[in-house]
């Protein structure tokens, strides 16, 4: 019997011929990427570290600093990268949603394994990195020893097919996922099949990433030759590649037809079982409208934006806030238009965070009020009261929706 796409990752890693479905494998880990939280709770200056060339650090969950708190985070952080010479240090300014920095800059390698603090540091499955999101305490210990383990859990395999149709996307795609198939606690989700060369690498990075909202361990795509051409853009070359064996033991195969898909709504609360096809829900009225994070503030995000926007008007008595997933992503969405675009149909382009997204600071709803995201959760409380009440979306119904005033098909704005 062969290997998951996973498996064959983990084995290699592992320096063993095979691992199975419910084995423990001790791993080195090739990039240990610590974030600004890390540095502003319990943070105590190692005495020595690994192999500072596998560190990143970036300051992205409270940028720049809207505490004391988080200012001093940022003090041990910036003493932390001169002690030990890192040099992937993306500071304020370069900074950006980690996720997205680990992309941007070639961080996450196919059949390497990252780790991160970060719940959504499985977004880098997405690049075939073998990618989760561990404690604080065990990335502390990652960052000393240079190694971890991991449990390996069955994995599910999605199979897509056909094509993704117009103003729908890869968060469509997740949502779709959850609302049919629900919870993935202790299961490993694989991506691949036929339809996959018709989902650009920001939707795959939306689906990777959100794989931590039904629960599941690692999400993998396997390497294609659009990701092929996406890392040779960012420097990424001679890597080896994870892919699965045909004759690999999946604990289920489901199949998505991206031909039949439509724009999804995931009602407030949780994100498993809970999303509805848009048709289902429009007419839900908005106060805020919020259009970023690590899985959509992308650049094709801001792009649909302001595709969506132009030469419209944000409906009076809503909102709306565009977060850049990152300084880059910021000036290329300037250069581009899309932010001028954004700011004349009256959004507010905030600085690239992860501020508004968990509701940490700016963007935070009061009682009794309605927001769409395109973010990652919708659990209450998330964004701020626990009386409000928090939809999820793909960017295209946010911004549709943001013209009407309430939940709307972005493809009736066309
Ligand atoms: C605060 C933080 C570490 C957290 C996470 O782990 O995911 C945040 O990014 C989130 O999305 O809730
Ligand atoms: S953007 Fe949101 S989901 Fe992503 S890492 Fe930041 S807080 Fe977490």
């Amino acid at each position: 019997m062969g290997m998951t796409m996973i498996e064959k990752l983990l084995a290699r890693k592992a320096g063993i011929p095979r691992v199975q479905a419910g084995d423990t494998v001790v791993v080195d880990v090739d990039m240990c990427v610590l974030i600004d939280l890390q540095f502003a709770t319990t943070w105590v200056q190692p005495v020595r570290i690994a192999d500072p060339e596998r560190v990143a650090v970036v300051m992205d969950h409270a940028v720049p600093a809207p505490s004391l708190k988080d200012a001093t985070g940022g003090t041990h952080a910036r003493a932390f990268v001169k002690e030990f010479g890192i040099e992937r240090f993306y500071d304020v300014g370069r900074h950006g949603i980690c996720h997205e920095v680990i992309a941007e800059n070639g961080l996450a390698r196919p059949g390497e394994i990252l780790a991160c603090t970060d719940s959504h540091t499985c977004a880098a499955g997405a690049y075939n990195t073998g990618a989760r999101g561990l404690g604080p305490v065990e990335m502390y210990a990652i960052l000393c020893t240079g190694s971890t383990w991991f449990q390996v859990s069955p994995t599910v395999r999605y199979e897509l097919t056909g094509r993704l149709p117009g103003y729908v996307s890869g968060k469509d795609i997740f949502l779709h996922i959850a609302a049919t198939w629900g919870d993935a606690t202790n299961q490993n989700l694989e991506y691949g099949g036929p339809g996959l060369a018709s989902v650009p690498m920001n939707d795959r990075r939306t689906i990777a990433t959100q794989g931590a909202e039904i629960s599941a361990d690692f999400s993998t795509f396997g390497v294609d030759d659009v990701l092929r051409s996406f890392l040779a853009e960012r420097g990424v070359t001679g890597f080896e590649a994870a892919d699965a064996d045909p004759d690999a033991a999946y604990l289920d195969v489901r199949t998505v037809d991206l031909d039949g898909l439509e724009p999804y709504v995931a009602r407030p609360g949780t994100v498993s079982g809970n999303a509805v096809p848009v048709s289902d829900i429009e007419h839900r009225r908005l106060d805020q409208a919020f259009i970023g994070s690590c899985a959509n503030g992308q650049l094709e995000d801001l792009r649909i934006a302001a595709e969506i926007l132009d030469g419209r008007t944000v409906a009076p008595g809503v909102r709306l806030l565009v977060t850049p997933a990152s300084q880059q992503v910021y000036r290329e969405a300037m250069k581009a238009g899309y932010l001028q675009i954004l700011a004349d149909a009256g959004a507010v382009v905030t600085n690239s965070t992860c501020g508004a997204c968990f509701g940490y600071h700016m963007g935070v709803l009061g009682p009794g009020e309605v927001c769409l995201t395109s973010s990652t959760r919708n659990f209450t409380g998330r964004m701020g009261s626990t009386e409000a009440e928090i939809f999820m979306a793909a960017p295209a119904t946010v911004a549709a929706s943001a013209v009407t005033g309430y939940i709307t098909d972005p493809r009736s704005l066309a």
